[in-house]
């Protein structure tokens, strides 16, 4: 019921132009209900031969409603598509929004396909919640009111038999149809979003699919899915005919039900005959409000599974509160780090042990260290892409804390392993890190990261698409566009996480180069697996399980014949 109430509110925004669609879902019934009962009166009528005048009314009549039935349908079916997608399109930038703050800590346990599905189909699912849910039932009630009024004009009975006959339809055939499907719209859901991300997957570790001959293997569970999924579409078509042979069984019922008490009106002359075949037709055409309502459980079942899963995501706490407002304003670029220890959950070994140092403005620290020794933990916590709880970390003399993360995020530059590259042009691609720059700045900054050539010569310069992740480029050109891009966003502190990784030593060491311009004058941390060029440190920081094992300059480091000493060997050997 909270989810239902919390859908619901999300769909205040457009209340009135569902109300609208309402209405006119409802006058569009009425119209077919009375273009049914016109077209009655009309033939009954001519039977007898009168005066072509005085069939004229109801001439008009059908004519006016086999209008007005086309005009409303086309309003009602433009007035609730148009708020459904706007209600849409709200429901996706308020989910992106609440996802933002989430990214990356919060986001790590869903896998990527899983965030798609919920952001497109359950999304989409959300679609039926007002045309399908909604709505039906309240035109129903509306059309309840008006045909019973009409019906009861001619006499009480028929009008209860209406009654009687459209409530069984409306409530009955629903609780059926419910106990029948119970459990499998969620169930719909929730294997389409398994069958999404199962091919997200797929597409994306083609690859490795290929490489380590899984194919067969990846086949089998996308089919084990798929089939799952169509047993499951089977038995909800299954019991969407069910609903509609119940609904015009009851439909049927109720009209036979109204001939036979009419009938005997007529011959007792408390009702004239012209009208019986009306009362007949405006009971069928009142039921098509009906039709939809057996369908309504399980779209409500298929939008609430959908809703709990989107809801699901946005709930959880960002691993970064907010500080109150306002922020300070950052008052230097000096960093210093004490006492700083974190692990990533209660009860797990601690990443960051007692981490100590302190980095004047423009000042450069390198961490070396294996593989697991806390190194790109540091840099999640200088990002705030995680909390600290024990120890501090200031920038400017403040603590980090006291900083809303998107504003911290404004004075650093990161240069990671994995640049992404969005499938945009190289401009595009690179105007990301600041998106008013002008030609010149952006030609500056790509000329001193020593891509700029390399950009000339592709077929349309700094216009050409980079393909998907940048698939068209070497690792070294996409490292150069990403230090272009830092060059550009131009912040005073710079953090680079194994920026030459994974490149060729002399691809490496030309990166390297473009990387000295870029850390001039900026406070920066180096993390790296690559000892060379570390000379111009002005202090390394060799980590072993989350502690300092180490530190001082590289000539320092390698006199004392310790953890960097070895490093050293193992890589000039
Ligand atoms: N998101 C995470 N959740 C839980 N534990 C994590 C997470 N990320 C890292 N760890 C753990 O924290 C420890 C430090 O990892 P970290 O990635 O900081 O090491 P690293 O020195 O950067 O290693 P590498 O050089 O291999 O990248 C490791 O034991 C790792 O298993």
């Amino acid at each position: 019921m909270k989810d239902f109430a919390r859908l619901v509110k999300l769909m205040a925004p457009h209340w009135k132009s569902m109300l609208l669609a309402t209405l006119l879902g409802f006058f569009t019934v009425g119209s077919g209900a009375g273009l049914l009962g016109a077209s009655a009166f009309l033939i009954s009528g001519a039977a007898l031969h009168p005066p072509v005048l005085e069939l004229m009314q109801a001439i008009v009549g059908v004519r006016f409603f086999g209008i007005s039935r086309a005009v409303f349908r086309y309003l009602e079916r433009y007035f609730s598509h148009d708020a459904t997608f706007r209600l849409l399109s709200h429901i996706r930038v308020w989910f992106y929004q609440a996802l933002e703050p989430l990214a990356p800590a919060r986001l790590m346990e869903y896998r990527s396909g899983e965030l798609v599905s919920r952001m497109a189909a359950d999304v989409e699912t959300l679609e039926q919640f007002y045309l399908r849910v909604l709505a039906p039932p309240l035109v129903a009630l509306l059309t309840l009111f008006g045909v019973f009024a009409f019906l009861a004009r001619f006499g009480l009975g028929p009008a209860f038999v209406f009654l009687f006959f459209f409530l069984a339809a409306a409530a009955a055939a629903p609780l059926a149809v419910r106990a029948l499907g119970r459990g499998g719209g969620g169930l719909l859901g929730e294997t389409r979003a398994a069958l999404n991300t199962q091919m997200v997957d797929t597409i994306q570790g083609m690859t490795e699919i290929a490489a380590f001959n899984l194919s067969a293997r990846q086949q089998r569970q996308v089919g084990e899915l798929s089939e799952k999924f169509l047993g499951l579409q089977e038995r909800a078509a299954g019991i969407r005919s069910l609903s509609s042979a119940l609904a015009g069984l009851l439909m049927n019922l109720a009209m036979w039900s109204i001939l036979l008490l009419a009938i005997p009106l007529v011959t007792r002359g408390d009702l004239d005959g012209i009208y019986l075949a009306v009362l007949a037709l405006v009971t069928l055409g009142g039921f098509e409000a009906v039709l939809p309502l057996p369908m309504v459980f399980q779209h409500i079942e298929e939008s609430l599974a959908a809703a709990r899963r989107l809801f699901a995501v946005i709930d959880a706490k960002p691993a970064v509160p907010e500080p109150p407002a306002p922020s300070p304003k950052l008052r230097g670029y000096d960093l210093r780090v004490r006492g700083l220890s974190f692990s990533y959950a209660p009860g797990e070994p601690r990443a960051l042990d007692g981490l100590d140092f302190a980095l004047p403005r423009g000042g450069r620290l390198a961490v070396v260290g294996p593989s697991g020794a806390g190194k790109s933990t540091l840099v999640n916590l200088l990002l705030r892409f995680w909390d600290y709880r024990e120890g501090s970390i200031s920038l400017g003399g403040q603590e980090l804390k006291a900083f809303p993360p998107e504003e911290l995020r404004r004075h650093i530059s990161v240069v990671t392993q994995n640049t992404y590259l969005f499938n945009a042009s190289v401009r595009e691609n690179l105007l990301l890190a600041k998106p008013g720059a002008g030609e010149k700045e952006l030609l500056r900054a790509a000329r001193e990261a020593q891509i700029h050539d390399f950009i000339q010569g592709l077929p349309r310069g700094y216009d050409t698409p980079v393909g998907e992740r940048g698939f068209k480029l070497s690792g070294g050109q996409r490292q150069r566009l990403a230090i272009a891009r830092a060059l550009l966003k131009n912040s005073p502190v710079l953090l680079l996480d194994e920026a030459t990784a994974g490149l060729d030593p002399v691809t490496g060491r030309k990166v390297m180069e473009s990387v000295s311009r870029l850390m001039e004058g900026r406070t920066t941390v180096a993390i790296t697996h690559d000892l060379t060029g570390l000379e111009g440190m002005d202090e390394i920081l060799v980590m072993d399980r989350g502690r300092v094992a180490e530190r001082g300059r590289h000539s320092e480091l390698l006199e004392k014949g310790g953890l960097y000493r070895k490093m050293w060997e193992l890589q000039n050997i």
